[in-house]
C-alpha cells in the first residue's frame, strides 16, 4: 500500500481476458493464460490498441470450488512490504505471470490463484500484480471470504478452506494508483472508498460471480462502486463453462467514473478493451463534488 501521492492520471489501455479452458490441468490452463496474455497486449494482433495493463479472471489456474484450493494452492515468498522475490517464489503461476508481463511489456493484473502462505500453511485467494519488467510488485488476499446460502441456488462457502486477507492493497503504475480487490469484496463499500481515498483512480477486481447473483447484482455493484467512488471500476470473470462444477456469469467489464459501462464481453471466451480517459474522471469529480462534500463531522471517515 502506497502511502505516496498518486501518480498524475494518464489515458491508458485496458485489456480483459475473459478466459475460458480452466479445468484440472493446471499447466494447461498456466499455458492458455500466457498466449491470451500476449495476445491482450498486442491488442489481438493489432486489431485493437495494444493494451497497457492487462487482467486475469479469479482463479485462473484452478477449477473453482473450495475443495480444490489446498490441491492447486502455491507458495509466494510473500514478505509484507516489499520487493516480493518471483525467483524465490515456488509458485509457478507467478513465474509464469512474471515471464508473461516482462515478454509483452504491461502492467498485469494476474487473476487470483490459491495461495498457501509458507510460514503458517494458511489458505488464501490472492491477486499478484506484475511490472512490465516482471517483477511481482503488489499482492491482495481476498478481504471478504464468499460464504453464502441461497436455498435452491448456490451454496459456498469459501472459508471451509481459505482465510481472509487482512490488508487494502494498490500499485503505482506510470499512468494510474490502481486500486485491488477480488470479486465478494466488491460488496463492501468500505474496501473501494479506502483505496478511492487514498488516490486509486482506477479499481480492479478478478472475479467470478454465477448464474443466480451474477444477472442481478454483477453490473449493479460495479456501477455503484464507479459511482460512489468516482473511479473507473472493472472486474475480470473467467468465461463459462457448464460442463465445470461452478457455472461463471461472465461479462467482464469496465465501468467509467459516471456509472456508464464503456466495455462489456458476452460469456464466451473473450478480451475486452477499453480506453481509460483521465477527463471523465476529472469532469465527474468536478460536475459531482461528493469526494469535498463528505460530512465527517456528521459520521465518521472510514478511511481515516
Ligand atoms: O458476491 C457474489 O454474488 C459472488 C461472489 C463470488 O463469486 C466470489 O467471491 O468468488
Amino acid at each position: 500500500m502506497s502511502s505516496s501521492a498518486a501518480p498524475a492520471f494518464k489515458p491508458f489501455n485496458l485489456a480483459l481476458i475473459q478466459l475460458g479452458q480452466v479445468g484440472p490441468d493446471k499447466a494447461a490452463n498456466l499455458q492458455h493464460a500466457r498466449e491470451m496474455i500476449l495476445r491482450a497486449a498486442r491488442g489481438d494482433g493489432g486489431a485493437k490498441p495494444k493494451a497497457d495493463l492487462v487482467v486475469l479472471p479469479e482463479c485462473f489456474n484452478s477449477p473453482y470450488g473450495h475443495v480444490h484450493f489446498p490441491v492447486y494452492a502455491e507458495t509466494i515468498a510473500f514478505v509484507p512490504g516489499r520487493p516480493y522475490d518471483v525467483a524465490a517464489s515456488a509458485s509457478k503461476s507467478v513465474k509464469m505471470l512474471s515471464a508473461a508481463a516482462r515478454e509483452a511489456g504491461v502492467w498485469l493484473v494476474g487473476g487470483s490463484i490459491p495461495e498457501r502462505d509458507t510460514t503458517d500453511s494458511k489458505l488464501y485467494n490472492t491477486a499478484t500484480v506484475y511490472s512490465p519488467q516482471g517483477d511481482l510488485v503488489a499482492i491482495h488476499r481476498k478481504v471478504h471470504l464468499f460464504d453464502i446460502d441461497i436455498p435452491g441456488k448456490i451454496t459456498f462457502k469459501e472459508s471451509e478452506t481459505l482465510t481472509g486477507g487482512k490488508t487494502i492493497n494498490c500499485f503505482d503504475t506510470d499512468f494510474a494508483r490502481v486500486g485491488l480487490g477480488i470479486c465478494y469484496d466488491v460488496r463492501f463499500p468500505e474496501l473501494a472508498m479506502i483505496n478511492a481515498r487514498r488516490g486509486c483512480q482506477v479499481l480492479i477486481y478478478p472475479g467470478a460471480f454465477n448464474l443466480t447473483t451474477g444477472p442481478l447484482h454483477w453490473e449493479l455493484l460495479q456501477r455503484a462502486r464507479a459511482i460512489d467512488q468516482q473511479v473507473y471500476f472493472s472486474m475480470c470473470s473467467p468465461a463459462r463453462d457448464m460442463t465445470a462444477g461452478y457455472h461463471a456469469w461472465g461479462h467482464s467489464m469496465v465501468v467509467d467514473p459516471m456509472g456508464k459501462v464503456i466495455a462489456e464481453a458476452g460469456h464466451e471466451e473473450d478480451i475486452v478493451y477499453a480506453h481509460i480517459d483521465p477527463q471523465t474522471f476529472h469532469d465527474a469529480r468536478a460536475g459531482i463534488p461528493v469526494t469535498t462534500q463528505r460530512r465527517f463531522d456528521v459520521y465518521a471517515d472510514v478511511s481515516a
